[in-house]
């Protein structure tokens, strides 16, 4: 059974999954229905996708932006990453808050975002692969970002490997959040 532990950007949790081990190798489960009913996660998955990303990678600081907005669960199953989630809702009492949790198929640790915040990650080895489920489909007018170097996070890396489109994000300070926070629906 999956182990969760809340994080301090409220609705955010880290998913701690049990990596089970044999002469074969290890079995790990990324997602329980009822687990997640249980603590008020969604489970209305709209779509799945991985990514490999060599060494210095970064991707993100990535969101769908309303009414394409999503909550996102992200593994590491190859590699390891260093991922980083930040809180961009209005009102949240951790609003500009940026996290950073290691990922990787050995430690089995995953993390579940509520709408409203941004993910990235940097690839701490060669071949990092990233699976994830989200809550709406893509909707490319609504997939937006904010610079990964624009928000309040030490990142191990200088000049990391970025896509042309992550190198042109507006600045978190010069960005208007559409997102609000809503206390009673954190985790949604
Ligand atoms: C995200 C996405 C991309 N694409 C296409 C667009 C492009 O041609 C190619 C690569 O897209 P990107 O450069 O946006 O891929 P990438 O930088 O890996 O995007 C991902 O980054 C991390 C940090 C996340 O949190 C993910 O949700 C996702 O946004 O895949 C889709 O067709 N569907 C999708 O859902």
């Amino acid at each position: 059974m999956m182990d969760t532990e809340p994080t301090d950007i409220p609705g955010c949790y880290v998913l701690q999954a049990k990596v089970l081990g044999d002469p074969r190798g290890t079995f790990t489960k990324t997602f329980h229905m009822p687990r997640f009913e249980e603590l008020g996660l969604r489970t209305d998955w709209r779509e799945e996708y991985f990514s490999t990303s060599a060494k210095g990678v970064v991707r993100g600081m990535h969101f769908q932006s309303p009414p394409a907005d999503h909550a996102k669960m992200v593994f590491c199953l190859t590699g390891e990453v260093l991922d980083v989630v930040v809180d961009l809702r209005r009102g949240s009492p951790a609003f500009g808050k940026a996290l950073g949790f290691t990922l990787s198929a050995e430690n089995g640790r995953g993390l579940y975002l509520p709408t409203g915040c941004a993910h990235g990650f940097v690839s701490m080895r060669d071949a990092s692969g990233m699976y994830y489920k989200v809550t709406s489909v893509h909707a490319p007018d609504h997939d937006l970002g904010i610079a990964w170097d624009s928000i309040d996070f030490d990142w191990p890396v200088r000049a990391p490997a970025l896509s042309a489109r992550d190198a042109a994000h507006p600045r978190l300070s010069d960005f208007t959040t559409p997102f609000a926070f809503d206390p009673e629906g954190a985790a949604l």
